[in-house]
């Protein structure tokens, strides 16, 4: 295959804050394309800074992110949804007029509330969200194509629409599709997409824990793989996730309320024998999933959709 042309760097300097999965993919992907001039990374332990060093994920470590952030023309806020106002308030004073601030949170209005009121006047903030991820964290989790065909979901709150286009350009050359939401909006999808099948994973799991106690362990040697399915969602980083839920509140709760609402009806339907009632369900759900799939939105899963009954 041709390789792509070779294209201006769209930023000179790129700081990246906290380096874990994102920030690692987000490294070896703007390197190994050569997007940006210089990646200057910075992470709380020595050890996760000296790994970033080791696998190539930025060009240069700082101790701390107001080092990083100084001469940046793009920087990215990639830590937890819970530690992004403290991150801010730190480098606010240190970052370089007519910078871009970004960040790949998954929640996007309590991000905005934590970060946007501490900018100061002349710096744009675009934040954003990749829909792509794993159950690994870390600095040694990340590769660079993660983002391949997923979505990146742009929230831009001020005026600032050459700031929003450029990192919109960098998000495409990393691989993925973009597209503009309203930040309210954007939490309500993914209490639906991503928030509550994450905490439905997690209670799963751990009701089968439980079990385990009564039935020795034949729960995980008998696991099936929709049990296994589960278990990955829910070996996901359990701050990362504890910031979510706490994030988004309102969304997630209103979601947990219809899908409790769901799950007691389809209870009634198995007790009472209503196999209409189950059959009519399970052909819509698989309807939803055979529509992902036409769509083109799991490529990455080529077995995906094939050989199922009709
Ligand atoms: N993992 C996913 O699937 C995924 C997908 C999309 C977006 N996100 C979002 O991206 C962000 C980063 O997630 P990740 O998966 O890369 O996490 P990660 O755990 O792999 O990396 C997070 C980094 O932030 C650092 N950090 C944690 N708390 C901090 C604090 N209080 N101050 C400074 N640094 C701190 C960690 O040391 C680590 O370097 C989160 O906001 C998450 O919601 C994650
Ligand atoms: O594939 C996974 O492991 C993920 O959970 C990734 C996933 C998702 O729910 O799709 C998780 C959280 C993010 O904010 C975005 C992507």
């Amino acid at each position: 295959m041709a390789r792509a042309e070779p294209m201006n760097v769209l930023y000179e300097r790129v700081a990246l804050i906290g380096l874990g999965l994102i920030a690692g993919s987000m490294g070896l992907r703007m390197k190994r394309d050569g997007l940006v001039g210089e990646i200057v990374g910075t992470a709380r332990s020595p050890e996760t800074r000296s790994i970033a060093i080791e696998l190539g994920l930025c060009d240069r470590v700082t101790d701390t992110a107001a080092e990083a952030v100084k001469d940046a023309d793009l920087v990215v806020l990639c830590v937890p949804v819970g530690a992004m106002e403290t991150v801010t308030r730190e480098i606010a004073p240190h970052l370089k007029p007519g910078a871009t601030v970004s960040d790949v949170g998954s929640v996007k209005g309590a991000v905005i509330d934590a970060v946007a009121p501490h900018l100061p006047a002349g710096v744009a903030f675009i934040p954003a969200h990749p829909l792509a991820g794993t159950e690994h964290s870390g600095p040694r989790s990340g590769f660079p194509e993660l983002f391949d065909n997923r979505w990146c979901l742009l929230t831009p709150t001020g005026d600032a629409p050459e700031a929003a286009d450029r990192l919109a350009r960098l998000w495409r050359a990393m691989g993925s599709n973009v597209d503009t939401m309203e930040p309210d909006h954007h939490d309500r999808v993914l209490a639906v997409t991503s928030h509550a099948p994450h905490l439905i994973a997690y209670t799963m799991v751990g009701v089968a824990d439980d079990l385990r106690r009564v039935t020795d362990s034949e729960v995980i040697k008998y696991s099936a793989a929709g049990f296994r399915d589960f278990t990955r969602i829910a070996a996901s980083d359990p701050v990362m996730w504890r910031d979510v839920f706490l994030n988004n509140k309102e969304a997630t709760l209103e979601i947990l309320g219809r899908f409790t609402e769901e799950l007691f009806a389809l209870q009634r339907a198995i007790r009472k024998g209503d196999g209409d009632h189950l059959h009519a369900y399970f052909t819509r759900t698989r309807a939803i999933r055979r529509g992902i799939i036409e769509a083109g939105q799991d490529t990455d899963k080529p077995n995906f959709g094939r050989g199922d009954a009709s």
